[in-house]
């Protein structure tokens, strides 16, 4: 059956790397008979500009007739003076919000072909595969009241425990289909939040007694990534903890290009994105690294298609351009094969044709 997608291509390198994505997804339907529809919608800076509001009515309609959404990413200097309301990144939260996509998938591992371009030695970054599960529509993103003069300046960090336990779950059955062990991570030696997410967490692991746990401090949690990234299987963290380490984490990979997500509601309908923003120094120059969004549609078929071998081939292809030396330039100093956005693009989808492709 013909699966519907709704494209919000967004700012900057947005459209680049979606375009990347939906190259390789045509391919995939080549090769396994599945047609995908894409439906374009105007989001952020775009959305801004041509229809006055950074998540228009018509996008919001789009997504709704489709059966998940791969975005690009929003934001930029063109926008970064505007108001509140009128900024791009608005109209990110809004859709998270609007489609309740509470829980935040940002998986992070370490392929082997680039560990010498990890700032972090090859042994610390070896053998990494980890999963940050970030709560996405609570906390200090959305609390009222929210707003600035020019002498004070508030924010809300508020938390109930239904949003806590939502996710808290969800890193938990992850865990247990993964390598049974959670790390939560908070700052309840000050926050109000972090202790009652701390004592929800404690709740819900007696209901997992095979599922091993920890709580972790949000600033020994950020060391302890970089010096013991290997010692973490599903990490549990609150909207802006999750956002801050997940693009730490990223240099563990060698790049911030390199990260996929998925962003789910409690049924299983989702929003797939890279965690990197609209990179505006590279924007429109074809050197943006495609590879987070293509996992990212790889994320897509899994979660929200159940095209389990199809995801696969696409991250099999990933592993065997990589493997076979080619990057795109960020990775430069590793001397390898630089490849332009395109072309990887067309490096991957040659991967997924050829019958040499092992599928697991
Ligand atoms: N989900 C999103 O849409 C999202 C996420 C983060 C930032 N933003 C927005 O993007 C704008 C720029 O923010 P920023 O510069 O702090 O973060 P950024 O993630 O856009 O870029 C940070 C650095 O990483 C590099 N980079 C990012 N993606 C890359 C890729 N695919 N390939 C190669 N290099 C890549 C950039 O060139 C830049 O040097 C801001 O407006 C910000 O709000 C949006
Ligand atoms: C652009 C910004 C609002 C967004 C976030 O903080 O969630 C981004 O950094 C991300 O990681 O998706
Ligand atoms: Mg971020």
């Amino acid at each position: 059956m013909k699966k519907r997608v709704a494209v919000l291509q967004g700012d900057g390198i947005g459209k680049e790397v979606t375009d990347a994505s939906i190259a390789v997804l045509e391919a995939i339907g080549r090769r396994f008979q599945h047609e995908f529809e894409w439906k374009y919608g105007l989001l952020g800076g775009v959305a801004i500009d041509k229809a006055g509001k950074p998540l228009p009515e018509e996008t919001i309609a789009i997504c709704e007739e489709s059966d998940a959404i791969l975005l690009g990413a929003v934001g930029g200097p063109a926008w970064d003076n505007n108001p509140s309301h009128l900024r791009p990144e608005r109209g990110l939260l809004q859709i998270r919000k609007h489609f309740e996509l509470s829980v935040n998938l940002r998986p992070v591992q370490a392929f082997k072909s680039l560990l010498a371009v990890s700032p972090l030695k090859e042994d610390v970054a070896a053998g990494v595969d980890m999963m940050i599960v970030r709560e996405l529509t609570g906390g200090l993103y959305f609390g009222e009241p929210s707003h600035h003069d020019n002498d004070k300046a508030v924010d809300t960090l508020l938390y109930s425990r239904e949003e806590i336990e939502r996710v808290v779950t969800h890193a938990f059955e992850l865990a247990k289909i993964r390598r049974n062990k959670v790390t939560s991570v908070d700052k309840a030696n000050v926050l109000e939040s972090s202790k009652l997410w701390r004592k929800i967490v404690e709740e819900i692991a007696e209901k997992y007694p095979d599922v091993e746990y920890e709580h972790m401090l949000v600033d020994a949690a950020a060391m302890k990534l970089i010096t013991y990234p290997s010692s973490f299987d599903v990490i549990v963290t609150e909207n802006m903890f999750g956002d801050i380490l997940s693009d730490e984490a990223s240099v563990i990979t060698g790049s911030l290009g390199m990260l996929p997500s998925a962003s789910l509601r409690v049924d299983g309908f989702g929003l797939y994105e890279p965690i990197h923003g609209s990179a505006p120094d590279i924007a429109g120059k074809n050197i943006a690294n495609p590879i987070g969004t293509i996992l990212s549609s790889a994320m897509m078929l899994r979660s929200s298609f159940g095209m389990l071998e199809e995801a696969n081939a696409i991250e099999e292809a990933v592993k065997n351009v990589l493997d076979a030396g080619y990057c795109t330039s960020e990775f430069k100093e590793i001397g390898r094969n630089i490849l332009s956005t395109t072309e990887m693009t067309e490096k991957i989808i040659s991967e997924i044709e050829s019958k040499t492709v092992k599928t697991m």
